[in-house]
């Protein structure tokens, strides 16, 4: 290799690659353009005068495909150049080798009914089993309901993982969350390997036996108890809402002595229960994760945080190695304070009747802007800490070996100064305006979407939960855009107009349903009293062509560039009136004729 040295330190950790087909995309959405455009001219000279049967009926319509229109150009701005990103492990290996940052690993949960723990555990496994060395990586669990059932949870899992995490690395198996791993795959025929197979697999099924049964009981007891001094912090006066903050340490990985079967170091793993009082606001996950930051900088103290919620367990044990990638390439690193990976679920049926796989989404539109902060992997915890600067120098400049030492620390202090509480409170998508206000400080972040999905969590499997999810972002979401975060205003001279216009994608969901409850309810009623709305066939022919391929696209304002699947997954599915429209306009010629015979 030698000479091939210099060339490979000059090779960039990851790539950038621009989609292709984007000329065809942009002629093709510039005709759109017209049609949308021709759409609103013919509304415009042809409503009806005052006086005239529909005029108001019109004039909504109107009022609706222009706000559908508008709605569509903006979601251009993340259509036009969309970029992939591709990370180097191997280069990051090879060049990093045992020179790797430590990790701290954030899982929240909040409530064991609805989150049950062996749920829970199977995410805090999977992380703990990523490849990468163990003794640099720190799992926290944060438990908001301070439950001690999850406590006990966690105590098995942290027995178990000194038999499960050798298991994975011997085998190379995945996923490694053991429910998932043993759900997919059946007894292997390899007689040595099937030994060790079934018995981690009864070991895994009596410990989660056992968990189940105490979160069936309610309590633990008595022995229980005993044999772990940590239950001390649960008296009688310990509750969901109001509690003293409990921090245990279950595997301490600072100790030599940590190890699992095969003799090789754990990672650590901590309990986390931050204190809550009836009268004071304890703002939700922001509100755990900015405590988490806290504990674990007295800790582990790592240079990299992952985030994933406990439903969300790991399916891709190199999901780490590829995000350094991306924070430890020497030319852009320095720059990028995240990386997202999309949100996918393991549970979709088939129909995806909820539209939970958001795959125009994630594949076309956060592609454009890197814009979503969902699971991420900031770039050093002490973006949030409000103490303690030179130790916060200090730690960049031994943590991050081969960024430049120097421009580290001088956008750590930027950055540190600006964003003193950490994640931002007061709205229910803490995660997407706390990246709007990374981003104006003039941090990159990246959306990678790896071809193996990084992580895979429970998507709602029944109407009232997708209701109550698609209701609490969408509010949350449109409550950004009211507010003085608002991209438009807040980002105004920080982010590009491009990037504004992005996050406005998500931000502006809620009210797209209001034309859209316009759209489904008008014209029927229209439909029914015989009240024209749309062109006709015939001399206006090429008119109507325009319309009902804009019509196609303006409703259906994810579906264009994936076609098909775009129609059927995509989180706004909503907007899918196109075959309502076209149906309409065939009906009233049909109606009309009717009507006249
Ligand atoms: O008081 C609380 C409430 C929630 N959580 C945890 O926060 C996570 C997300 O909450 P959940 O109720 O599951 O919300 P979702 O809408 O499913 O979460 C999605 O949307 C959130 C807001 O955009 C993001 O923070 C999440 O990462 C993303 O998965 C879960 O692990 C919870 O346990 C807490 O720690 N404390
Ligand atoms: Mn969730």
């Amino acid at each position: 290799m030698g000479g091939d040295g210099g060339r490979e330190e000059a090779l960039s950790l990851f790539e950038t690659k621009e989609a292709r087909g984007r000329v065809a995309y942009k002629l093709f959405s510039s005709t759109i353009f017209m049609g949308i455009c021709l759409i609103w001219f013919y509304r415009l000279i042809n409503i009806p005068r005052s006086g005239e049967e529909g005029r108001w009926a019109w004039i909504g319509l109107f009022v609706a495909e222009f706000w559908f229109g508008l709605y569509w150009i903006i979601t251009q701005s993340v259509r036009w150049n969309v970029v992939y990103r591709y990370p180097f492990k191997e280069r990051l290996l090879h060049r990093y080798g045992d020179k790797l940052p430590r990790v701290d690993i954030f899982v929240c949960t909040a409530d064991h009914i609805m989150e049950p723990p062996t749920l829970v555990i199977n995410t805090v496994l999977s992380v703990m089993s990523y490849n990468y060395p163990p003794e640099k990586i720190s799992v926290y669990l944060s438990d908001d309901e301070g439950s001690e059932l999850t406590f006990y949870a966690l105590l098995e899992a942290s027995n178990f993982s000194k038999h499960w995490i050798p298991f994975c690395k011997k085998f190379m198996m995945e996923p490694r969350s053991p429910a998932a791993y043993f759900a997919q795959h059946t007894e292997p025929h390899d007689t040595k390997y099937a030994q060790e197979w079934l018995s981690i697999k009864k070991l895994y099924e009596s410990m989660k036996n056992r968990i189940d049964s105490v979160v069936e009981m309610g309590c633990i007891s008595k022995e229980m108890r005993d044999q772990h001094k940590g239950f001390l912090e649960w008296n009688s006066k310990v509750t969901k809402w109001d509690h003293q903050s409990i921090v245990q340490i279950i595997i301490d990985g600072r100790n030599t002595a940590a190890v699992d079967n095969d003799g090789c170091r754990l990672p650590t793993l901590v309990y986390v229960a931050r204190e809550k009082r009836p009268q004071w606001p304890h703002n939700f996950k922001a509100g755990a994760m900015n405590a988490l930051i806290r504990v674990s900088s007295e800790i582990s103290n790592g240079a990299i945080i992952l985030n994933v919620d406990c439903d969300m367990y790991s399916n891709n044990p190199d999901a780490i190695q590829e995000a350094l990638c991306f924070f430890m390439d020497e030319e852009r690193g320095h720059e990028i304070s995240y990386v997202q990976f999309p949100q996918n679920f393991c549970n979709i049926t088939e129909n995806d009747v909820y539209s939970n796989a958001t795959v125009v989404f994630n594949k076309v539109i956060v592609h454009k802007h890197d814009l979503r902060l969902c699971f991420f992997v900031f770039k050093n915890t002490k973006l949030f800490m409000g103490t303690d600067i030179c130790f916060l120098m200090l730690v960049m400049k031994i943590e991050v070996p081969g960024i430049d030492g120097y421009g580290t620390v001088f956008y750590l202090m930027i950055i540190f100064m600006d964003l003193q509480k950490g994640l931002i409170y007061g709205c229910s998508v803490e995660d997407v305006i706390t990246g709007l206000a990374i981003q104006c400080r003039g941090w990159k972040s990246v959306w990678y979407n790896p071809g193996k999905e990084a992580f895979l969590g429970v998507a709602p499997t029944t109407l009232d939960q997708a209701l109550i999810q698609y209701m609490r972002w969408s509010e949350g979401m449109f409550q950004i855009f009211l507010s003085k975060y608002c991209p438009f205003l807040y980002g105004h001279g920080k982010i590009k107009l491009a990037a504004q216009m992005g996050y406005c994608v998500y931000l502006l969901w809620a009210p797209i349903s209001l034309p859209t409850l316009y759209y489904v309810i008008v014209p029927p009623l229209c439909l029914l009293r015989g009240i024209p709305l749309f062109p006709e066939n015939g001399d206006k022919k090429r008119l109507h062509f325009f319309i009902r391929q804009s019509y196609w696209d303006v409703t259906n304002p994810n579906s264009s560039r994936v076609g098909s699947q775009g129609l059927q997954n995509s989180p706004c599915r909503v907007f899918n009136v196109t075959a309502f429209s076209n149906f309409e306009s065939k009906t009233l010629v049909k109606l009309k004729q009717f009507h006249t015979n």
